[in-house]
């Protein structure tokens, strides 16, 4: 009996794949940002419980689909695919989409041993919805696979997690039969991390141990995403205030020998707000015990490092205000500290209400808890629960908005503040506002925070004499600023291609590093120009980014005909239009057809002279 999570070891998957297979299942995810991860391994989870089956849980990827190919034995997988891109596979499935798409065109079929679930994950406000999940169903399709159940979750209006809820409530049973597992004996709740009471250990100089991340702070470089270094933010310096909080810090990599070139993003490890984090304790009762040592134990692989204390937790790993499943209500109310808050809760987790009560109003775990007990704590909720409802405060990664060519020992952020004003309350961004309070703190303390480099491929061309063209919305501005650096420090000695930077903003005061543009402007002469595109300047013809591209339409081709790379950052969804607007522009100035403008464009994507940053 165990859940096997996502390892890097591609021989241990084959292993399993050729072993009995007939009784077993994999679970495969395709995942970007975590969210497909998360559900395959709470799927995971609910089998074991439900019906005490071993589970493999992998990375699409990591799945070595050869092995099936004309294979006899039968073999069940049931995917989470989400879309990136424009429809796309994300970068831990695209290897096998490709190579199930070459089989494909053998017109063979190969996996007819290969049944499968699936489970889409999409946003509806793209233009391509489920593209990757759909595309890899029919794909499975065409080489024989028999299908055991498709659903899609649309993050559209942040009902995911109910979507996926009411597919797996229909497919969990009908799959149970189709295997005649039997389900394990009725229980209501089984933990799968085992949480003990320990005596503290202790630091070199007495001080109680609290967390690994404390020991980290102690420790020597190579740091990365599981040792993060913790840095200094220095030198920050606010655009804008109040709702729309948007700022620039510096951070110190001073002595931690971590690189990082133009382009690359910086992780940044939250901690929760402190006044959620009181809350969140008072709720649950940890108060008393918040510097108890505890020492966890699971058959999965765990993202805590142990021992540590309560508080430590709640502070730095527990996603406190993470969604909610009404699944997850319906298992809570067992533990509540009344029969009318459990009825209330029960209420509140119903068909009826949950939409409109809970998701609408984005009420945390430890929010709907306090209303359904009319602001009395739950004592008697195992803890344990909560690491396995909540799940892991994950770091937050932000586009590196300086040039290592100008600013080797530090990498600087352009951060905009999460704060989303409800009916009556606001919602926080947990790393942002983070970031802000080490930032600008209201006593000298805490200018630290645990970061790590991720390398991304979303560079300025190697050829330092290719044009480029950058198009941003907001925050999306970081990368370019550290491009346009990049292209200052090289003209020191080489002869540079020129740039055109696009950028959209409500209006003049939303300009982050107002001061900059014109300096590196004079620095770069006519290899540089800036075009705005403001949109609450006038209020009756509001310019986005789009309208100053087209404007500028031959010029960008002339420059793309040249050779020209060609970036998007920023919001997603505003700059989702942004290919086809560019297969638009090659359409027109070549008089080619959509066809023919698509090929191109591919072509561009494939040479790595069409990227996109986008979240
Ligand atoms: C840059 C970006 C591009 C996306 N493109 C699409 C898309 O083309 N079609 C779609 O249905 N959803 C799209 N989505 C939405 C994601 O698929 C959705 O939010 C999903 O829940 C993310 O899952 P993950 O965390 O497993 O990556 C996109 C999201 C981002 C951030």
């Amino acid at each position: 009996m165990e859940i096997i999570g996502a390892r890097d070891d591609r021989n241990t998957v084959s292993n399993y794949c050729s072993s009995d297979s007939s009784d077993m299942l994999t679970i495969l995810y395709g995942s970007q940002t975590g969210s497909a991860k998360k559900l395959a391994f709470q799927f995971a989870n609910e089998l074991l419980e439900k019906y005490n089956k071993k589970i493999l849980v992998d990375a699409i990827d990591s799945y070595d689909f050869s092995l099936l190919i004309d294979s006899a034995q039968k073999t069940t997988i049931i995917f989470f695919v989400s879309s990136y891109g424009e429809g796309e596979q994300c970068d831990n499935a695209s290897k096998t989409f490709k190579y199930l798409s070459e089989l494909c065109s053998e017109n063979r079929q190969h996996l007819k041993s290969l049944r499968y679930g699936l489970f889409g994950l999409g946003n509806a406000a793209f233009d391509i919805y489920q593209g990757a999940s759909r595309d890899f169903k029919n794909c499975l399709s065409q080489l024989g696979s028999t299908l055991l159940d498709y659903g899609e979750g649309n993050d559209e209006k942040g009902e995911l997690l109910e979507d996926y809820i009411r597919w797996k409530n229909q497919f969990m049973p009908t799959l149970a039969e189709y295997f005649r597992w039997e389900p394990s004996k009725a229980r209501i709740y089984r933990p799968t991390i085992l949480v003990s009471e320990v005596s503290p250990r202790r630091h070199a100089n007495g001080e109680i141990v609290s967390s690994l991340r404390d020991l980290n702070a102690l420790d020597k470089p190579p740091y990365h995403i599981a040792k993060p270094f913790r840095a200094r933010f220095v030198n920050s310096q606010k655009f804008t205030n109040g709702q729309r909080c948007q700022f620039h810090c510096e951070v110190s990599l001073e002595g931690c020998r971590m690189k990082y070139k133009a382009g690359d993003h910086l992780g940044v490890y939250p901690t929760n707000r402190p006044e959620d984090v009181s809350r969140f304790m008072f709720v649950f009762c940890l108060g008393q015990k918040a510097e108890q040592v505890i020492q966890l134990r699971s058959e999965f692989p765990l993202w805590i490092p142990s021992p540590t204390t309560y508080k430590a937790i709640v502070e730095h790993y527990l996603n406190i205000n993470s969604a909610i499943s009404s699944q997850m209500l319906q298992t809570l109310a067992n533990f509540a500290p009344s029969d009318i808050s459990k009825d209330r809760l029960l209420i509140l987790s119903s068909r009826e209400s949950f939409t409109k009560e809970v998701v609408d109003k984005r009420l945390t775990l430890w929010e709907a808890a306090l209303e359904a007990s009319d602001g009395h704590p739950w004592p008697d909720v195992p803890f344990c629960f909560l690491l396995e409802s909540l799940g892991k405060l994950e770091p937050r990664y932000y586009s590196i908005a300086s040039s290592e060519l100008l600013y080797p020992d530090e990498a600087h952020l352009t951060v905009k503040c999460q704060r989303e004003q409800l009916k009556d309350k606001i919602i926080y961004g947990v790393c942002s506002n983070y970031i802000e309070s080490i930032c600008f703190p209201e006593s000298e303390q805490g200018q630290t925070a645990p970061v790590f480099v991720r390398k991304s491929g979303f560079k300025p061309p190697l050829n330092g004499d290719r044009p480029m063209i950058m198009v941003c919305v907001g925050t999306g501005i970081a990368p370019f600023r550290g491009f346009v650096q990049h292209r200052i420090a090289l003209s020191a000695t080489h002869n540079i291609g020129k740039m055109f930077l696009f950028y959209g903003c409500r209006d003049e005061s939303d300009i982050l590093y107002p001061n900059e543009w014109p300096e590196y402007s004079k620095a770069l002469g006519s290899k540089l120009s800036v075009h705005f595109a403001l949109s609450r300047e006038d209020p009756i013809r509001k310019t986005y980014v789009q309208d100053i591209i087209l404007q500028r339409s031959k010029e960008i081709h002339e420059l793309l005909e040249q050779g020209a790379y060609f970036y998007v950052c920023g919001d997603a969804i505003k700059l989702s239009k942004m290919s086809k607007l560019i297969r638009q522009i090659i359409m027109q100035r070549k008089g080619i057809s959509e066809e023919e403008a698509s090929k191109t464009l591919k072509q561009l994507k494939l040479n790595g002279r069409y990227q996109e940053d986008l979240w």
